[in-house]
């Protein structure tokens, strides 16, 4: 069905790719650079396509990370993919991957006319397990970098321990029983609320990083039980 205007609307979802079939077809720069959001992306089954590549990728599939098929797209290169990339620098041939891809049921992003794929690629920046990612709806890539490198520099690394750090405490506090959800969400927010104020400093506080996560989590219990009561009464 054609869709009224020219204007997409984007949903954001985050993707596992392990143990997903993705296809890049084409090996120049924009190959590379999809390739390699993928495997940053958890993906372990890649599958490039392509008669030449760059070295970048050459080297890649030495290694074993990806799979280098050293030949012309065929249409059966498509079944049972999950996503397909298709990154030729011809037109024609990257209209017949996203034909076929559609029809065998896979997601297609295709490099030089991105308005005719089904999902577009942001630019992202990964602190452990947090993932920021900007799109500009494919208006304007420059842009997305620009903010990328913005966020870079705003989010720095001591995210990844926080945020590892916040992950294993939120573990064990939803396991416990006896302790009522309003006090739990207290805690967890009572601890978002300290990673944050020792992340505006950029820097980790010592006494912080020598704490267990259980002593923490009494810590975080007294606070809420003296703030609003612990069992809810
Ligand atoms: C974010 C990132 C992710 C990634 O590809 O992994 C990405 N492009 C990146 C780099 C990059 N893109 C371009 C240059 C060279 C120019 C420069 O340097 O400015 C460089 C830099 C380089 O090559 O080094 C130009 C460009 N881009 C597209 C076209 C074709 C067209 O518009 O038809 C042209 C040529 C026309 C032009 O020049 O505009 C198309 C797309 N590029 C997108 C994503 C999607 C929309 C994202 C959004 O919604 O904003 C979309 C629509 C399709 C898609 O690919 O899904 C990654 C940055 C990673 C990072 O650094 O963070
Ligand atoms: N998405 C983006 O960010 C972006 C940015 C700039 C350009 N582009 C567009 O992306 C496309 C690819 O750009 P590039 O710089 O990587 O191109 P490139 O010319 O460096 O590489 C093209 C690759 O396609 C392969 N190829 C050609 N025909 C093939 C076939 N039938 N089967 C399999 N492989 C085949 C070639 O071997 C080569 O490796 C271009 O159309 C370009 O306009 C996209």
């Amino acid at each position: 069905m054609e869709r009224e205007g020219s204007k997409r609307t984007y949903y954001p979802l985050y993707l596992d790719l392990y143990g997903k079939r993705c296809i890049v077809v084409g090996g120049g720069q924009i190959a590379e650079r999809k390739t390699r959001g993928l495997i940053e992306g958890g993906a372990d089954r890649v599958t490039i396509i392509s008669p030449i590549v760059t070295p970048g990728l050459a080297k890649m599939a030495e290694l074993g990370s990806i799979r280098w098929e050293r030949r012309e797209y065929q249409e059966k290169d498509v079944t049972g993919a999950t996503l397909v990339f298709a990154a030729t620098d011809s037109r024609t041939v990257n209209e017949k991957i996203v034909r076929d891809g559609r029809a065998a049921g896979a997601l297609l992003n295709q490099a030089d006319e991105a308005a005719d794929g089904d999902f577009i690629v942001p630019a992202a920046v990964r602190r452990g397990a947090m993932l920021l990612s900007v799109s500009t709806g494919g208006m304007s890539p420059t842009l997305a970098m620009r903010i990328r490198g913005e966020l870079e520099r705003r989010y720095g690394e001591p995210y990844a321990w926080w945020i590892e750090r916040l992950g294993e405490l939120r573990k064990i506090v939803l396991k416990e029983e006896g302790i009522a959800q309003q006090a739990k969400r207290d805690m967890l927010r009572g601890a978002s609320d300290e990673a944050v104020l020792d992340l505006q400093g950029e820097r980790r506080s010592p006494q912080r990083e020598e704490e267990t996560i259980e002593a923490w989590m009494s810590r975080l219990a007294r606070q809420a039980c003296h703030d609003g009561g612990l069992d809810g009464t």
